[in-house]
């Protein structure tokens, strides 16, 4: 478990006081991975702390600068393990600037999806993430 790459993800919502929309997006690579989807974010750099390296990855791939409220908190210490190499912390997550959110690297499709229904969990989702949109679910 020590080396386990690190992940960071962000459950973007429309407000984190009162969520009732989540910003979802469609993977565009590798091969294996598209179509599917997940939380935006990425793979945090040597030196960078995880939230920097989140806000860092949703610039680059949302056009967005977002603040981060609460983590939804996994079951290890490295957040939610998603396969044998990588785990991943979550964050809820608002849109502060830069507009609207563009599918500028790795995703093809961006939908803001409704919290209050079954929709979240009948995306075809990378199968590691629907502990993790259970949870955020539940915790709402
Ligand atoms: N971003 C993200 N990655 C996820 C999720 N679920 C899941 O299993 N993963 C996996 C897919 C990838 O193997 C890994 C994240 O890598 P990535 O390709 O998004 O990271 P990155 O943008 O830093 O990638 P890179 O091009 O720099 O290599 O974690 C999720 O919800 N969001």
């Amino acid at each position: 478990m020590a080396n386990l790459k690190q992940i960071v993800g962000a459950a973007i919502v429309d407000s984190i006081a009162a969520p009732t929309r989540l910003l979802v997006a469609r993977r565009s690579a590798p091969p294996a991975l598209a179509g599917l989807w997940e939380f935006p974010g990425g793979k945090v750099e040597p030196g960078e702390t995880c939230e920097n390296a989140l806000l860092r990855e949703i610039r680059e791939e949302l056009g967005v600068t977002v603040t981060l409220g609460a983590e939804l908190v996994g079951p290890i210490d490295q957040g939610w393990p998603l396969n044998e190499s990588a785990a991943m912390r979550v964050w809820f997550a608002e849109v502060t600037d830069g507009g609207v959110p563009d599918t500028l690297e790795d995703h093809d499709e961006l939908w803001w999806i409704d919290l209050a229904g079954e929709e979240a969990l009948e995306l075809d989702w990378i199968p590691a993430d629907y502990p993790i949109v259970r949870e955020l679910l539940r915790s709402l």
